[in-house]
């Protein structure tokens, strides 16, 4: 089991639910990932003019726990706004805080976000900021009030996967303590794989299985690739170097003209 924030899971993928074929994909998507998190736009949503209707209803019935988001914001007021609202909507304390500083790329406005961090860590929220992989301002959400931090690995629907593994090992080392959920950028198994192994504790993609050619298959896929990352992690991954080693002794063995 893995705790966050108080709560006990199962799984270490959190799911995004945008960008699905059809609901019924979706709610196959995360029944096959075994997810126990969705994350849910409550600007996308209200502006596809879905509120309150279908769409909420479903993924209150997926019986896991929802964790809104404020994607599409990008200023401090906005941030709060929508997070306060989606308190309201979801009667949920928890925020996947997203405060857009780019156009193309998405990057999070770091300066914005710790400042949005504080304000609604204040208001009881548990927040979740998506942030760059920059060890300072990890350290400045967490003086803001954050008890988990979820640094990108590359933009978000970008599909590249982990660009620059430094900074996410250094993250890691820093924060041993802290609940680390590598988010956004992911594209394939392999990517979740690969920073779970760096000691991740958990995984939020959307992008990679919603638009997948079969969106339930990769979710499975995805869950099974974060529980062998994990796996390899806890029981002590080699570390590369750069000279051979034989793998198999030489002392003792037979000379053979
Ligand atoms: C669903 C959600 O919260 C996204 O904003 C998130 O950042 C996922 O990114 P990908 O779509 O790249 O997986």
């Amino acid at each position: 089991m893995f705790e966050l924030c108080g709560t006990e899971l199962a799984s270490r993928l959190l799911l995004g639910t945008a960008r699905y074929p059809s609901p019924s994909v979706l709610a196959e998507a995360v029944r096959r990932s075994g997810t126990g998190i969705v994350t849910v736009s409550l600007r996308r949503e209200t502006a596809g003019g879905r509120a309150g209707g279908a769409f909420f209803e479903l993924i209150r019935d997926l019986g896991v726990r929802i964790l809104p988001n404020t994607a599409g914001c990008h200023s401090v007021s906005e941030a709060v706004l929508t997070a306060r609202m989606a308190r309201d909507l979801f009667r949920t304390d928890w925020i996947k805080l997203e405060l857009i500083g780019h156009h193309d790329t998405l990057q999070p406005d770091v300066f914005q976000l710790v400042e949005a961090a504080r304000i609604l860590a204040d208001d009881g929220f548990e927040v979740f900021p998506y942030t760059t992989d920059d060890l300072v301002v990890g350290e400045r959400l967490l003086y803001a009030g954050c008890r988990v931090l979820m640094p990108w690995c590359a933009p978000i629907g970008s599909a590249m996967g982990p660009q620059n593994l430094s900074p996410l090992r250094a993250m890691r080392a820093a924060f041993p303590e802290i609940p680390m959920i590598i988010d956004a950028g992911i594209g394939r198994p392999s990517h979740a794989a690969t920073v779970m192994e760096l000691g991740y504790d958990a995984v939020l993609l959307n992008t990679a299985v919603a638009s997948a050619g079969d969106p339930a298959g990769m979710a499975e896929a995805f869950a099974g690739a974060i529980d062998a990352g994990r796996k390899a992690w806890l029981a002590g991954p080699l570390e590369p170097r750069d000279m051979a080693v034989p793998s198999t002794p030489v002392i003792g063995k037979g000379v053979f003209a």
